[in-house]
């Protein structure tokens, strides 16, 4: 049977007594319940003489079950449910209007066959529930004082308290007074304002109960007159609309008669409800109430009240304040000293080191963070305690083999799950140089982290895993994204090192095999043969990092280990005469200054005392002093990864991305550039996110202007709809914001999470 057909032919009823347990519920009485049951439906026939064979057996039995064998009970239903049903009635109110309701029902006197008339048997006497007592007893007639909460006790003293008080002649007096004393023109009045309101709104509470027809007396326009009279109070019609008139009631024809014209009397008679209040009150709500009159005089007085002024003042003033402690803290500390070092002589005279920062990228999993963490135990930057403490940490969460990771991976979170997550960074020196390791992200999530560290490389090792089926996996992830990416932002030398050599028994046939295949793709990508080293290692023992491997099986390779081929690296020429240009990878409070920032020095150099400026947002601010290599340095260059202490600049204007530049060549904000793009997919007029450095910024697409050959640079065809992958593009980006840009920047265009350009700006 099909699944279509079996749920068609499917009782539901049985499969949801199967489903309740129904199902197999034969016969669950105990002995004793038995024994009730054959005893109660014994009864049950008996009582139902004649009429018993309208009822099953079943039917009693169920009817027994379910009035728990009271037989009486039992009967009554079984004799109204089958043996004299009640005619279906679909409306029997309208059918029987004055009937009596029991005479359809003659069966029913069997329902008080045990009950003799004034003579109830004890067992059905009714117990008598005296239903709950109605709050405040509103129902009335018990006589009782009503039970009242204290809540509404108290409101209620109150509210007597409150009208004894509004009896009193005095009060009344003086609320007069006041009233007269009110007034537009009365200055000191209007300075109280913000008093009055509040009085006011204490006499309304408190005279609320004498007042109720106030408004419908005010509205008329002969009681505006006595008040103009009374004081120097002025009416205003548009504050105190008048008020229409509603046709006379019933109720009140009944009280003041049918004439049309009761309400145009005078006020003693119109408030003949309250004759026994004062003239003095009646008097009193002939004129504007306190609350007119306070709203009059606000209006009319507008914002040359006094009470206003000081607020309207007090914020921009307040804020001017704010703003002026703001500048003396900043302009009032003293400028730092420049040294005003001839920075480019400096740095040709002295006998420092080479400087150079590499990358190391590839697919994630492939044993970078182990290699460079191996690195820094060969090259004695930690020692073996270390490892051995970060391996007994390893071991507690079940990671032991990525202690060594664990010396870059520094986070709680890239421990945890076994991944480097962002840049980490790192230093050694060899005996010519002092590297800085940018220890980049292989899983794809983190590209933008990676696109960061290779912005700041002079070059990159790229990790290949060379275990079998890992290095086929790779090359279809990040190995060649990475690739691609890395040479997109400039960077032109690659090492590549071939690691787990140890997990394929240095197979020299595995190395020659992934070197033929990672040289054909590299050289595709635009890396020159004379650029591109490989080395076969092992990250986990430290084959061939800084030692050569002791493995026989791995005596086939003479070559130069990890760190003799770093050493042979040039870094990038460096732009040392042109104007600064640092890209910020982090900002941070210190010590030294609340502005404490981190970057690489892409052109140009800085010093000691230099005013600099911050783009996007256009601020100055000054060098206190500068880091590099974790010691104070009176001055840095192009190519270095550096430590800034900047004063005289609120730390709002600064933010990773930003560029800080020399104020008198300043890197220019643009939000809309055009740049020669690399295609890594289809591109077309789309949302993209600009990378530039630590900086990411969504635009679109909103040009394509021309394909380009890509040796060549010339256009190969103009205004295409479309760019395929791997072709050369010039297109025209338009950001949601400005952002410093100019010629010769290298930026990534991303989409959906995938790389799809990269390039140079025009
Ligand atoms: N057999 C062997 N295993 C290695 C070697 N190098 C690394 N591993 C193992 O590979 C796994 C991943 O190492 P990681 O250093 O975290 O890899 P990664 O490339 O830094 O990873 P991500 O930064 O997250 O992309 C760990 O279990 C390492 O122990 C090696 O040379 N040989």
């Amino acid at each position: 049977m099909s699944r279509h057909q079996y749920i068609r032919n499917l009782d539901y009823r049985d499969a949801i007594d199967e489903f309740e347990g129904y199902a197999e519920e034969e016969d669950e009485l105990s002995p004793e319940d038995r024994a009730l049951m054959t005893a109660g439906t014994i009864d049950v026939q008996a009582a139902l003489g004649v009429e018993v064979s309208k009822v099953t057996v079943a039917q009693i039995e169920e009817a027994l079950w379910h009035y728990y064998f009271d037989v009486d009970k039992s009967v009554t239903y079984l004799t109204t449910k089958f043996i004299n049903p009640p005619p279906k009635e679909t409306k029997p109110a309208a059918k029987q209007p004055h009937g009596n309701p029991f005479q359809s029902r003659t069966s029913l006197a069997h329902v008080f066959r045990d009950m003799p008339w004034g003579n109830v048997p004890k067992h059905r006497e009714t117990t008598f529930i005296p239903p709950p007592m109605a709050r405040l007893g509103l129902l009335g007639g018990s006589g009782a004082a009503p039970k009242i909460s204290k809540l509404q006790a108290l409101a209620a003293a109150r509210k007597k308290k409150a009208e004894e008080k509004g009896a009193t002649q005095d009060k009344m007096e003086s609320a007069r007074t006041k009233m007269n004393e009110l007034s537009v023109g009365d200055t000191p009045a209007a300075r109280e304002v913000p008093l009055a309101g509040a009085f006011s709104k204490r006499l309304k509470t408190s005279e609320s109960t004498a007042q109720g027809r106030v408004p419908l007396v005010l509205s008329e326009p002969t009681r505006s007159e006595p008040s103009q009279s009374s004081s120097a109070l002025v009416r205003e019609p548009e504050i105190m609309p008048s008020v229409d008139k509603a046709p006379q009631s019933m109720f009140a024809q009944t009280l003041f008669g049918s004439h049309a014209d009761v309400f145009h009397r005078v006020p003693q008679e119109s408030y003949s409800l309250y004759a026994d209040l004062p003239p003095s009150v009646l008097d009193a709500f002939t004129k504007p109430s306190p609350d007119d009159v306070v709203l009059a005089a606000q209006a009319k007085a507008g914002k040359k009240t006094p009470a206003a002024q000081p607020k309207k003042k007090g914020t921009p003033s307040a804020d001017a304040v704010a703003g002026e402690v703001g500048e003396l803290k900043i302009s009032d500390a003293p400028l730092p000293k420049s040294r005003n070092f001839d920075v480019l002589s400096e740095f040709e005279k002295s006998k420092s080191k080479k400087t150079a920062s590499f990358v190391v990228v590839g697919h994630v999993d492939a044993g970078k963070s182990t290699m460079m963490g191996r690195l820094l135990l060969e090259l004695k930057v930690i020692d073996q305690r270390t490892v051995d403490k970060l391996r007994r940490e390893a071991e507690t969460i079940g990671k032991t083999s990525f202690a060594l990771a664990w010396v870059l991976d520094q986070r709680s979170e890239e421990r945890a799950r076994g991944v480097t997550i962002d840049i980490a960074t790192n230093r050694f020196e060899t005996e010519h140089t002092a590297f800085t390791i940018l220890d980049a992200p292989g899983h794809r999530d983190f590209i933008p982290n990676m696109i960061a560290g290779a912005s700041q490389a002079d070059f990159a090792i790229l990790v290949v895993d060379s275990s079998t089926g890992a290095f086929e996996s790779g090359l279809k992830g990040q190995t060649k994204e990475h690739s691609l990416l890395i040479r997109s932002m400039g960077v032109s030398r690659i090492i590549v090192a071939v690691n787990k050599l140890d997990a394929v028994a240095w197979s020299q046939e595995r190395f020659d095999e992934i070197k033929d295949q990672v040289s054909g793709f590299l050289s595709v990508t635009g890396f020159q043969q004379k650029n591109i080293a490989f080395v076969p290692v092992s990250g986990l023992q430290g084959d061939n990092l800084v030692r050569r491997s002791t493995d026989p099986a791995a005596s086939w390779y003479t070559g130069p280990t990890l760190v003799e081929e770093l050493e042979n690296s040039e870094p990038s020429v460096r732009a040392l005469a042109k104007p600064l240009r640092m890209t910020i990878s982090e900002v941070y409070r210190t010590m030294q200054s609340p502005v404490t920032i981190a970057g690489r020095i892409d052109a140009g150099s800085v010093q000691m005392g230099d005013a600099v400026l911050i783009q996007p947002s256009s601020e100055k601010a000054y060098v206190k002093s500068i880091q590099a290599d974790d010691a104070p340095v009176d001055w840095a260059v192009a190519g270095q990864n550096i430590v800034l202490h900047l004063s005289h600049i609120d730390p709002i204007h600064v933010k990773v991305g930003d560029i800080i530049c020399d104020p008198a060549k300043p890197i220019p904000r643009a939000d809309t550039f055009t740049m020669k793009a690399l295609a890594f997919d289809f591109l077309m007029p789309m949302q993209v996110d600009v990378h530039r450095g630590r900086l990411h910024a969504a635009g679109r697409i909103e040009t394509i202007t021309a394909l380009l050959d890509k040796v060549s640079g010339a256009v190969v065809k103009k205004k295409p709809r479309i760019v395929k992958p791997a072709t050369v593009a010039r297109i025209v980006v338009k950001l949601d914001q400005l952002v410093p840009l100019e010629k010769g920047l290298r930026v990534v265009l991303r989409s959906g999470g995938q790389t799809v350009a990269a390039g140079l700006l025009e």
